[in-house]
């Protein structure tokens, strides 16, 4: 595997052990995910001199990182991810009966189920993220979906500051977004930014019978008959999925019950991964921008001699293998600093970013004393508010195999199917995340008329995040799983909270599921296990029939249901830890500018920010709010 650790010189993303940073930036970044790469790259393209500083390495090149049905792999990439060990529930007993759970033995290894040998450590759940140039978005499934309007609504009545406003919302996202599945639509899409969309080529869908079945089916449960010969032709297919799912007037806020297809931060013509790195290695050739990796920061450093804390730089150490849940092999590790001459943006994600406030004395006052550490602004907001969504499934097995994975190894050995992808212009199975067409679904609880169930399929057997699942994904190819995702989710009461002052340890992550607002969100999952149930047993088979295996025929009152929903539920959207709020609000971290309250020189541009879980993938969101928070910066610069 290609460029890890070598980086493009000076046009300037370093390694980290060459690194000839310069003693002070007007703007230092840290992490370059979703929040901190866009924000970053526009700054500097504005004129500024920019350090973005990133924990992780780079993988472009990297087959695992570019070829999209490898993204499950990806979050398994040892050299790429940081595995994070979670609790849904604060009781422990409660969370034993979700069969991912994770204990360490006495050797060292892990122990994974419901029956642990006596003495197994409890570790949680676990929970991937990556630590790499793009952040997550270098593992994730590219999936890239608009939110609702009324994400943006709720921040700009909660502020009062109408720079929230939808309508102007959407400009970030046309000024991010590069439009490669739908050419003529310049009201909803943007055409000339970093963020390429595109969808799944239909000609992959309509090789497969057994898909195309599972689609007709997935008509039917929505109410569309639709006869088969329609959906054999990729133009017949095309005209059942003609509503584009971001667009201002089809788009998830007033299509209900329509299949859609998904679209994907993917490039068209070489289907191959898209991501913030892109535009953050782009710039960095344009720009006075500076990127800095294998580089883990520690804390924020103030000047305390004002009345307002200032902050004015960061700590950091330079190395792989720093931090807790970084799996590389240890290096040497370098200390050392840099400082901002105007701002500080803490991009480190939902659950670093909390930790690297409360290390640098911003956070819930009691807290910080426990641990010794000086208060520099209590916060008490700081690592709560947590939310993320529930994603669970129905998962059945047919006869015989798909035919679109036939002979696929996923990199293992001789791959006719990475062949392909790599040299045919018609690139093949590898060209898709998998996950082609979703289902917008309106529950029986949903909140109010936006759809606040997201259905979508995949082809093979996934039950959550646990070590091993991208095997277990397609470890047997005639598998389907119908994933249902409850968007809108009501519960917030998760918390991120220091386990020591030590920055390398991880923190407490506990979601508290189904803490707030449970019985409807269960009941909301109900409704879209039982739509995925319909899906298959509606099923006219065209190429074999599929039995249930998972939740499994027994599982039917809604006792069980919600007892295997509650048990078996995961996520990974984890958000809203340092959230904007109203002035008012002590509980708000930051203000609608993304200002640190409190503090000067200091913001939050990432997935914490948002003060409710915004639509039905997190992704775009973030884009967008990285987009308006690089407007916001250079507005006060
Ligand atoms: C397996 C998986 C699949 C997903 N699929 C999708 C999908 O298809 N669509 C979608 O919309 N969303 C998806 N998501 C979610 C989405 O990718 C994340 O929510 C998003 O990347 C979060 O962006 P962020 O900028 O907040 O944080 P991150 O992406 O986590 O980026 C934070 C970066 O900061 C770095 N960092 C952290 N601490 C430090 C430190 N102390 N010093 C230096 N650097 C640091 C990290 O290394 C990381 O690179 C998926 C998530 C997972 C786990």
């Amino acid at each position: 595997h290609s460029n890890h650790g070598t980086l493009h010189k000076r046009g300037k993303v370093s390694s980290g052990k060459d690194a000839s940073l310069l003693e002070e930036y007007e703007y230092v970044v840290v992490g370059s995910g979703p929040g901190g790469s866009p924000v970053a790259s526009r700054l500097a393209l504005a004129g500024h001199t920019v350090l973005l500083i990133e924990a992780g390495q780079d993988f472009s090149g990297d087959p695992i990182y570019e070829v999209p049905v490898m993204h499950i792999f990806a979050s398994e990439y040892k050299d790429m991810r940081w595995s994070f060990y979670v609790n849904h529930f604060a009781d422990l007993e409660k969370q034993k009966k979700d069969p991912k759970m994770t204990y360490k033995l006495a050797d060292g290894s892990h122990y994974i189920g419901l029956d642990p040998p006596a003495g197994a450590e409890p570790l949680g759940i676990l929970y991937p993220r990556a630590a790499a140039l793009g952040g997550c978005a270098a593992h994730n499934g590219m999936i890239t979906v608009y939110p609702n309007n009324k994400d943006w609504t709720y921040i700009q009545e909660l502020t009062g500051d109408d720079s929230w406003e939808q309508t102007k919302m959407r400009n970030y996202y046309k000024k991010a977004e590069k439009c490669q599945y739908l050419l003529n639509d310049p009201t909803s899409h943007g055409y000339s930014g970093w963020l390429t969309t595109t969808t799944t080529p239909l000609y992959l869908v309509v090789q497969d019978l057994k898909i195309i079945s599972l689609v007709l089916a997935a008509a039917s449960a929505i109410g569309k008959h639709v006869v088969s010969s329609l959906v054999t032709t990729v133009t017949g297919l095309a005209n059942i999925l003609a509503n584009d799912i971001n667009s201002e007037n089809f788009g998830a806020d007033s299509s209900l019950h329509q299949l859609y297809q998904i679209p994907l931060f993917m490039h068209a013509g070489r289907y191959h991964r898209g991501g913030p790195r892109e535009f953050v290695v782009d710039a960095a050739s344009k720009s006075r921008l500076d990127v800095v990796l294998n580089t883990y920061v520690t804390n924020v450093t103030w000047d305390l001699s004002g009345d307002v804390p200032k902050a004015t730089g960061v700590n950091f150490i330079q190395g792989t293998g720093v931090y807790g849940a970084d799996e590389r092999a240890k290096s040497a590790h370098l200390p050392g600093s840099v400082k901002a001459t105007k701002e500080v943006i803490i991009s480190a994600g939902t659950f670093n970013t909390p930790q690297i406030l409360k290390l640098s004395g911003v956070g819930p006052r009691a807290e910080l004393e426990s641990f010794n550490i000086p208060v520099v602004k209590d916060l008490p907001g700081v690592g709560t508010n947590m939310q993320d969504r529930y994603e669970v499934g129905v998962a059945a097995q047919a006869p015989t195999d798909f035919a679109l994975l036939k002979g696929c190894t996923f990199l293992k050995g001789e791959d006719p199917c990475y062949d392909k992808w790599k040299n045919d212009l018609l690139t093949g199975p590898y060209s898709t995340n998998g996950i082609a067409l979703g289902i917008l679904q309106r529950s029986s609880v949903a909140e109010d008329e936006n759809a606040d169930i997201f259905m979508s399929g995949f082809p093979g057997l996934f039950k959550g995040y646990r070590e091993q699942y991208a095997e277990i994904a397609i470890a047997e190819r005639n598998w389907w799983t119908w994933l249902v995702l409850k968007a809108h989710s009501r519960n917030n009461a998760g918390s991120v909270l220091l386990k020591s002052d030590s920055p390398f340890d991880m923190p407490n992550i506990t979601f508290n599921s189904f803490g707030v607002g449970g019985a409807d969100d269960l009941t909301a999952i109900r409704e879209g296990l039982d739509f995925g149930r319909r899906a298959f047993k509606d099923l006219i088979p065209l190429d074999g029939d599929f039995t249930e295996h998972w939740p499994g025929p027994n599982v039917t009152s809604d006792a069980d249901l919600d007892e295997f929903a509650s048990n078996e539920s995961w996520g990974h959207h984890a958000c809203c830890t340092a959230a904007i709020g109203a002035d008012d609000d002590k509980m708000a971290v930051l203000d609608s500018s993304f200002r640190v309250r409190g503090v000067s020189n200091l913001r939050v541009v990432d997935a914490s920010v948002f003060p409710k879980i915004p639509g039905y993938y997190i992704s775009l969101p973030i884009y967008m709010i990285s987009e308006k928070a690089a407007d916001v910066i250079l507005a006060d610069a």
